[in-house]
């Protein structure tokens, strides 16, 4: 297949050095020094064999024509990468966490979404570490359209990329784990483990998944069962926040949380808080 990909951070590399092996991938990025990196050493990725050769081109000098587009950049970038990409025919694959972006998918866009669990770190424009392996679980955002085949064709041994019918089901509970331990983890600066082991962060994290589950209508025992297995699972990971906040970028609050306040019809104060808290940390950075 022919796989686009926008985005060369941690998620677009790992994905780039994955599928490279088996399809031709194009990446698209938005500097001149990523673009000629890519082209001439490809991606090195800690969990593939030797580098991947792949092709790299600006992504505002326009779109070729491929199977699949994969949009691997973070949320607050979607609408710009929806610009460079209005006038595709390809099916779009979308990776983000949060679920800011769905409501921002045009009508006429043959969309999948996908929820990533795998752990990555960008080292340098052509390096990503693979620190925790896990699936990409993708389905389609329109009812009745399908992409099975297109989605079957990815999955390989050592990375699946699994059909799913239902995205909703998927993003929403991933929307639980991102709103209970991200903010949690970035404000307290602590790895993940500690929503188990803190017994004060344990109180705080188990009152953000009851707010949660009172918006989507969740079983609320049964997801914190799971927020606490998957902080269990990724102890020694220091969330996607965490991280950005100690790198001084700016996170996705407002596409997890936030997303989660704008849904409510009721107050859900825990989440209001952990919003502000974590803008109030972004401005602190800059
Ligand atoms: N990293 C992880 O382990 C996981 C990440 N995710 C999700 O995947 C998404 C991507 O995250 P991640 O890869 O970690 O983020 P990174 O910050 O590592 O990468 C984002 C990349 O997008 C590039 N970019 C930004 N805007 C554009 C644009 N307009 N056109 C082309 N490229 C652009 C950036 O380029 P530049 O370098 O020039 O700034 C950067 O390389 C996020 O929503 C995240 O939540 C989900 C699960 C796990
Ligand atoms: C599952 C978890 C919390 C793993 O760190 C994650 O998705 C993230 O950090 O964004």
């Amino acid at each position: 297949m022919d796989i686009a990909i926008v985005g060369g951070g941690a998620i677009g590399l790992l994905t780039g050095a994955h599928l490279g092996r088996d399809h031709t991938v194009h990446m698209y990025v938005r500097r001149e020094e990523q673009v000629e990196q890519l082209k001439q050493e490809g991606i090195s990725c800690s969990s593939v064999e030797g580098a991947v050769p792949v092709h790299s081109h600006l992504v505002t000098e326009g779109f070729l024509s491929h199977d699949l587009v994969i949009i691997a950049v973070k949320q607050d970038q979607v609408p710009s990468v929806l610009q460079e990409i209005r006038n595709t025919n390809s099916s779009v694959l979308f990776l983000q966490n949060g679920m800011a972006h769905l409501e921002l998918i045009p009508d006429y866009l043959n969309a999948l979404i996908g929820v990533v669990d795998h752990g990555a770190l960008k080292i340098d424009d052509r390096t990503v570490e693979h620190l925790g392996k896990g699936t990409i679980q993708v389905a389609p955002f329109k009812k009745g359209a399908t992409g099975q085949s297109l989605v079957d064709e990815l999955y390989q041994e050592d990375f699946p990329v699994l059909y799913r019918k239902d995205y909703q089901k998927l993003m929403v509970a991933k929307l639980v784990v991102n709103t209970v331990i991200n903010p949690l983890t970035a404000l307290f600066e602590v790895r993940n483990k500690q929503i188990n082991d803190n017994p004060s962060i344990q109180r705080l994290a188990y009152t953000l998944c009851e707010e949660v589950c009172s918006v989507f209508s969740l079983p609320h025992e049964e997801e914190w069962e799971r927020v606490r297995l998957v902080a269990e699972r990724t102890g020694e990971n220091e969330s996607s926040m965490f991280k950005d906040i100690k790198a001084g970028r700016k996170t996705e609050i407002d596409a997890i949380s936030g997303y989660v306040l704008r849904k409510s019809n009721r107050d859900v104060p825990y989440h209001q808080f952990v919003v502000d808290a974590i803008h109030a940390k972004e401005r602190r950075g800059s």
